[in-house]
């Protein structure tokens, strides 16, 4: 059975809370129930984690070697700025799928560059919580 793990970065435990406009009303335990419920019907393994810390994100990802098949990542404000997470995705050489809530080549300058997105398999960006479902979807297809 194969084995995906899901890492959220900083502030997205705060999803539902603030900022709907750019990040809907969906909690972030909402998306992963309903991932997780799609992981049964896939019949797939599903890993959830969410972190604030830079080197925490790095940590789980090392900690995946051997153990993860495909990773599903939003690092949120690290998308930008985290060299060290880029260089832990492409230490481990687990196939990934960078994913957006919004839509982050529509937003402010900064935010349309990400050190991670030559490195994945695919970018999904813009199409709110179903972005993960697609990319979870995605992954059991690359994975058969
Ligand atoms: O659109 C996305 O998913 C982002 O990765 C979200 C990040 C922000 C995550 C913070 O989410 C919050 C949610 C609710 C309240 C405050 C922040 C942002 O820095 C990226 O540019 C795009």
């Amino acid at each position: 059975m194969a084995n995906i793990l899901v890492i959220n970065g900083p502030n997205l435990n705060m999803l539902g809370k603030r900022e709907p406009e750019h990040y809907g009303r969906q909690t972030l335990g909402d998306i992963i129930e309903e991932l997780e419920n799609l992981a049964d019907d896939y019949e797939v393994r599903l890993y959830n984690f969410q972190s604030n810390a830079e080197h925490e994100i790095v940590e789980r990802i090392q900690a995946a070697l051997n153990e993860i098949d495909f990773i599903i990542i939003n690092p949120a404000a690290f998308t930008h700025t985290s060299v060290a997470i880029r260089d832990a995705l492409a230490t481990v050489k687990i196939p990934f799928i960078e994913v957006h809530l919004s839509n982050i080549h529509k937003r402010e300058a900064f935010r349309t560059h990400s050190y991670f997105s030559d490195l994945a398999e695919g970018v999904i960006a813009g199409l709110g919580p179903i972005g993960y479902q697609l990319a979870l979807a995605a992954a059991v297809e690359k994975l058969k």
